[in-house]
């Protein structure tokens, strides 16, 4: 029986019929993602634009979830051609490209995930985990059936463009992104202000006119719901070093007394 790649974050949520829920894994720890990936989530994200994460780290967190049935996602640091490149010939499947604010650069990861004559993907995948080192039948054929591709709307210019960006044929989904979409905002660290929600719900309208899912960051539950409620085909709900820092907190508030705070006088 010859080797099968598995199918994409787009194949499984049609076939799920209903939303994905989903968390981040940010700690580069194949041990963490294992246990993630056992939780009964539907998708992982892989973080490499703030996470520490390299090519060796995201490879031993494949090979660690490899076994259980969820859709894994990988963010690269930036979208270049480079490194979409080294990440594909990894063998991630579905990728999310951060920071995507223009028809122009959505293009631009669509031409890095295609081989030519469709795009400028390089070809290495014979000796590269993408095709199993050759042992998948015809993967140069049929790479880009095995490939997903989400883009990130997070900016003002990104959500001003968004019509155009999810016109780009090869751009699966949209991915939006509250924190940094605040911050382009002129609001910095609020990304459940109204403003904010309005700008991340239009974003969402826009996808379901264009016929293509739209995925978005939120961490509160209210707002993850609210998120769904208006639309959102895929939900990031938390993040494995978010759970580990408020619970470990937890711990210590618990069992540690709190110092009583000694008063200084000033220098
Ligand atoms: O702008 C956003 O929101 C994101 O892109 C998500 C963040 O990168 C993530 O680290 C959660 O804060």
């Amino acid at each position: 029986m010859p080797l099968q790649l598995s199918s994409t974050f787009y194949s499984a949520l049609a076939e799920a019929g209903r939303p994905l829920a989903g968390m981040w894994v940010c700690s580069s720890s194949p041990l963490v993602a294992e246990i993630c990936a056992g939780s009964g989530l539907d998708w992982l994200l892989i973080d490499a634009e703030h996470s520490p994460n390299g090519l060796e780290s995201i490879l031993a967190q494949l090979h660690a979830v490899s076994g259980y049935p969820l859709q894994v996602m990988v963010r690269p640091p930036v979208n270049g051609t480079v490194v979409i490149k080294q990440y594909l010939d990894l063998g991630v499947q579905n990728l999310l490209i951060p920071m995507v604010n223009s028809a122009f650069e959505a293009a631009a990861a669509v031409a890095a995930v295609r081989y030519p004559p469709h795009g400028v993907r390089g070809v290495g995948s014979a000796l590269a985990r993408a095709s199993r080192w050759n042992r998948i039948p015809d993967y140069l054929a049929t790479a880009s059936e095995s490939i997903s591709l989400t883009v990130q709307i997070e900016s003002e210019a990104a959500a001003s463009a968004v019509e155009e960006i999810l016109a780009v044929d090869g751009v699966d989904g949209i991915f939006l992104g509250p924190s940094d979409l605040a911050a382009s905002m002129g609001l910095l660290g609020q990304q459940e202000n109204p403003l904010v929600r309005a700008v991340v719900e239009h974003c969402l309208e826009a996808a379901k006119a264009a016929g293509k899912p739209a995925g978005v960051n939120a961490f509160n539950e209210s707002t993850a719901r609210a998120y769904l409620d208006a639309g959102a085909s895929f939900v990031l709900v938390g993040a494995d070093v978010a759970v580990l820092a408020r619970e470990s907190e937890r711990f210590a508030k618990t069992f540690i007394p709190t110092p009583e705070v000694v008063e200084r006088d000033s220098y």
